[in-house]
């Protein structure tokens, strides 16, 4: 999840748009960091008006004679300075900070969508905390960066430069020394970034294990709490917290030792520039009031380098995290959208060809089936746990693509069809049947936010889910909790089922939940099955075979394969797979033992 390409050079290239922004920005860093330098410059002619009257600096360029009229020259231009100084301060800093927060926004916004566009086995595969660790944190860092590091970076590398202008042109002897610190910071700075590196990306990848571990915890607290495994638990998360506790202080130890090594170089720096500069002037080759410029302008120089060490750890962090990010960015999903849109009606005619698949590296789980289901009819896909009933269903959504064969809608490949043509030709209810916080109404428009007051009623009933909604304490206007945990799992299949019938889907996808229901849900389930499918084509996974014993067809899925298909009697006839299954369900006889 950590993008290869450097991540100042990703940031460059994603944000085009806001290139002239960073102009500005950059102009007027540049003029406040001028302006920044220059009451420094005055002090020092104002110290040279004092010891040399009518022959100063002021005095020889302006044609003033006396010392006080040309102190109030210098008077006038330190507080134009100080103007402009104010001025570009407060845009400076508007700008670099609008900008981190655009940055950051938009990062955020599109990393979100980049994901959500990812396969739903890289979502299976990949812990929603590491995700969200990125989203937040790893945008958060970044921001900080943005927000003041990158002024703060430009501004000390602008005033090396100014007050290298002003050394060069006064002494090139003083100019050496006094810049003697900036190669050895440079230098440490690079050797320091490299160090660095690595740690910061050890740093964010711990995080990111903290958070997975975390999310992944509060998902499950129930289990957790159920199977008394709480001190475990908080041990694991104890764990991973301390892991990047660790990460960070081999970080910090490093990092750290950066601003002793810039102190040195400055200490070198400033001495130099006290005694040469002292001898000069003693020696009267240079001015008093050059030798104070020189003094002051060192620690001018100097000071904002202490802050240098600071500066690289936000810089650091930054960049791991902008790996991160872009790593979330430069995902690209293998299932891509088709081109063709079907033909409006859809039938909802599903045709399986020779299908093949399999998760990952792993070996196929289903091994060449074959399976139509026209137009119109009811079909059951039914078979003992494993045997690839809900892996089938993922291919005719195509939340997933077979390794062979291929998956036909209305006699199109759906790999050719796009989104909104396929899957708005479907109506699916998952297993788990996901709920979003909100209100019971707005879980039934999910998939058609306009509808009618009346038509999510309509849709309520024929999924026979109306009579408890109306019987919630604020009806459909209640509020189910997140993941719609405080319905039970019939109430929520239920809602999930309205949901589907809402978008009057072609083809209805029901993946029916294992849980055992009781004689009345399973009735209601048989009816409102019976209702449903009478005006569209159907394919149910069912665990209760009793509930599709009247589907036109019932395809008994194998370890993979299709064993055998036909209609409830003829399979029951038949004495095979299906035939036992019944005669366990309906508890004719026994199972016997493998
Ligand atoms: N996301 C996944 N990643 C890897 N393997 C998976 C994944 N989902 C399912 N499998 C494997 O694929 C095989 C078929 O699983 P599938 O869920 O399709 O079976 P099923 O017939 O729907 O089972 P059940 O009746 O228990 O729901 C199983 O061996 C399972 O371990």
């Amino acid at each position: 999840m950590t993008s290869a390409t450097p991540p100042l050079r990703a940031l460059w290239r994603h944000h085009r748009r806001y290139r002239p922004r960073f102009a500005l920005a950059v102009l007027m860093t540049v003029l406040n960091t001028a302006a920044d330098v220059a009451p420094e410059l005055l002090l020092g002619v104002a110290i040279d008006i004092v010891v040399r009257g009518s022959d100063s600096f002021v005095g020889t360029v302006f044609g003033i004679e006396g010392r006080f009229e040309q102190l109030v020259v210098v008077a006038v231009v330190n507080a134009l300075v100080w103007v402009v100084e104010s001025l570009t301060d407060y845009a400076a800093s508007v700008l670099w900070r609008g900008l981190a927060q655009a940055v950051q926004d938009e990062l955020r916004t599109e990393a979100y969508t980049a994901v959500q566009a990812m396969d739903i086995g890289w979502h299976e595969r990949t812990p929603s905390g590491q995700v969200l660790s990125v989203l937040s944190d790893d945008v958060n860092q970044l921001e900080r960066f943005l927000d003041v590091g990158a002024r703060t970076v430009l501004h000390t590398a602008l005033t090396v430069v100014f007050v290298g202008i002003v050394f060069g042109a006064t002494s090139w002897q003083v100019t050496v020394l006094a810049f003697l610190p900036v190669p050895v910071i440079a230098w440490g700075s690079i050797r320091f970034q490299r160090r660095l590196e690595p740690l910061y990306a050890d740093v964010r990848s711990t995080a990111g294990e903290v958070a997975a571990v975390v999310a992944g915890n509060l998902g499950g607290v129930a289990t957790i709490r159920a199977f008394t495994a709480e001190q475990r638990e908080s041990a694991r998360v104890a764990r991973a917290s301390r892991e990047y506790r660790l990460a960070n202080a081999r970080a910090i130890r490093s990092s750290s030792a950066f601003v002793p090594l810039i102190r040195m170089a400055i200490l070198a720096g400033f001495s130099a520039t006290l005694l040469l500069g002292g001898w000069y002037t003693l020696q009267g080759r240079l001015e008093v009031g050059l030798f104070t410029v020189l003094v002051f302008m060192t620690q001018r120089l100097l000071w904002p380098l202490t802050d240098l060490g600071q500066t690289l750890d936000l810089y650091q962090r930054a960049m791991a995290s902008t790996r991160r990010i872009f790593g979330l960015l430069e995902l690209r999903p293998s299932a891509v959208e088709g081109s063709v849109a079907l033909p409006s009606p859809p039938r909802g005619a599903l045709e399986l060809r020779g299908v093949r698949f399999g998760y990952d590296d792993g070996p196929d789980v289903l091994q060449g089936v074959d399976l139509v289901v026209p137009a119109g009819e009811t079909h059951a896909v039914v078979g003992t746990t494993g045997a690839g009933k809900s892996s089938l269903l993922r291919l005719v959504l195509r939340f997933a693509d077979p390794r062979a064969g291929s998956v036909l809608l209305d006699g199109r490949d759906v790999r050719e069809l796009t989104w909104d043509s396929l899957r708005g030709a479907i109506g699916y209810v998952s297993q788990d049947a996901f709920l979003f916080h909100g209100t019971v109404r707005e879980n039934i428009a999910y998939g058609r936010p306009d509808a009618t007051d009346a038509q999510v009623e309509e849709a309520a009933r024929a999924a026979e889910a109306h009579d408890f909604v109306a019987a919630l304490p604020d009806g459909y206007a209640t509020v189910v909790g997140e993941r719609g945990q405080t319905l039970s799992g019939g109430q929520r299949q239920r809602l999930a089922l309205a949901r589907a019938l809402l978008r009057d889907p072609a083809l209805l996808v029901l993946d029916e939940a294992t849980s055992a229901v009781d004689t009345e849900t399973e009735a209601a389930i048989q009816r409102s099955l019976a209702r449903v499918t009478a005006t569209r084509t159907a394919l149910v996974v069912a665990h209760r075979l009793s509930t599709v014993r009247d589907a036109d067809r019932i395809w008994v899925l194998s370890a993979g394969r299709v064993a055998e298909s036909g209609t409830h009697d003829e399979l029951v006839a038949r004495g095979g797979a299906y035939a036992g299954l019944w005669a366990v369900q309906t508890g004719e006889h026994a199972p016997s033992s493998p």
